[in-house]
């Protein structure tokens, strides 16, 4: 690995020190943190935003990825001992010493402070409030307190995950209501399926780090019975806009569509267990978040 030869900061061309640093903010999962975000702001509005809605949502996206990124490196600097130990997490720049954790430290405080300007000038203090939350929620609760302590770790610390559309429906409506929790409560229940199907093919590192993840407190089989189970209640879940008469028949197609295609991947893997079929499960939990909260937004457009 190139990264490894690095042999001190002076000789660490600006271009790779940057991107050392975007590492530390977890860019893909804050990628599908913001979409949620916007899905929930562009749900928020009945049809096309105006200007001013549409310059908020604007500010509100960048204010939420950056305070989400700060969220991120902050979790690295905390964790720089665990993920040294494990090999998915090794090469980050703070667990191979490319960054030390005053870097990391001040980065993050500069992506939150930068994050939340943004969000009290351009969006509102709602807003401000919540995601400030979501980041103690995520960077302290879950990262401090949580994930070393109780395999319900990732259940309980899911609902900072879960925050998202929260956070965009607090950005156009000052407010925050039913719908916006209910496609809370979708991502909160997706989180365990999501994390655990990983966690099974990575039961070694979690193990090794001395995390007290399901698979590696309860064991494989009780791990996959719980992936399967929360598909189901995830499901359920899911039908919950098209039930309160916040979405309509395009939705609802997708939903049942992507809801039985979780459960089947779910379903064979606590029959017939393989890493491989838990990689593919955990990638498809992501697939599935995507295009259910893509198809909420087509279906918004079309019935408006
Ligand atoms: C507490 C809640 C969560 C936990 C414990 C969790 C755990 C993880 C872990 C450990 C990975 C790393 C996979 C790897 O390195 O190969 C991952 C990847 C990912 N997560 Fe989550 N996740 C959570 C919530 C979320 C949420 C709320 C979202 C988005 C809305 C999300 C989106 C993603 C995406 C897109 C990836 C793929 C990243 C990549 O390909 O590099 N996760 N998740
Ligand atoms: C303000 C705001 C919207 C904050 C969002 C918080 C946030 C970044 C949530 C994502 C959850 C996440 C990256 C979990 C990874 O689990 P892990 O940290 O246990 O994974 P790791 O083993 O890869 O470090």
């Amino acid at each position: 690995m190139s990264s490894s030869m690095v042999s001190s900061s002076a000789d660490v061309s600006l271009p790779s020190r940057a991107r050392q640093f975007y590492a530390l903010t977890k860019p893909r999962v804050v990628q599908l943190i913001v979409f949620c975000a916007v899905i929930g702001m562009l749900l928020a509005v009945p049809g096309v935003p105006t200007a001013e809605e549409g310059v908020r949502a604007v500010a509100a996206s960048i204010g939420i990825w950056l305070v989400a990124g700060a969220a991120a490196a902050f979790n690295c600097l905390i964790e720089q001992e665990i993920d040294s130990r494990m090999k998915r997490t090794a090469w980050r720049p703070t667990a191979n010493g490319e960054l030390t954790r005053t870097q990391a430290l001040i980065f993050s405080a500069v992506l939150c402070t930068l994050g939340g300007v943004v969000l009290v000038v351009f969006v509102n203090a709602l807003t401000l409030w919540l995601t400030l939350g979501t980041f103690v929620g995520y960077a302290i609760i879950y990262t401090v307190i949580l994930k070393p302590a109780t395999p319900q770790n990732i259940v309980i610390g899911g609902a900072s995950g879960a925050m998202p559309p929260v956070l965009g429906w607090a950005a156009m409506r000052g407010a925050v209501e039913p719908e916006a929790l209910m496609l809370c409560l979708i991502i909160f229940l997706w989180t365990p399926p999501h994390f655990w199907a990983l966690a099974l093919y990575r039961v070694e590192d979690y193990a090794r780090a001395g995390l007290p993840m399901l698979p590696v407190t309860h064991g494989n089989k009780f791990t996959r019975l719980h992936v399967f189970l929360y598909t189901w209640v995830l499901l359920a879940a899911t039908l919950l806009p098209y039930i309160y008469g916040m979405s309509r028949h395009i939705y609802l197609v997708s939903a049942v569509v992507l809801g039985l295609w979780f459960m089947v991947y779910a379903f064979r893997l606590w029959r017939h267990y393989s890493d491989e079929l838990a990689r593919k499960t955990f990638r498809f939990s992501i697939l599935h978040l995507m295009l259910l909260f893509a198809a909420l937004l087509v279906d918004h457009y079309v019935w408006y």
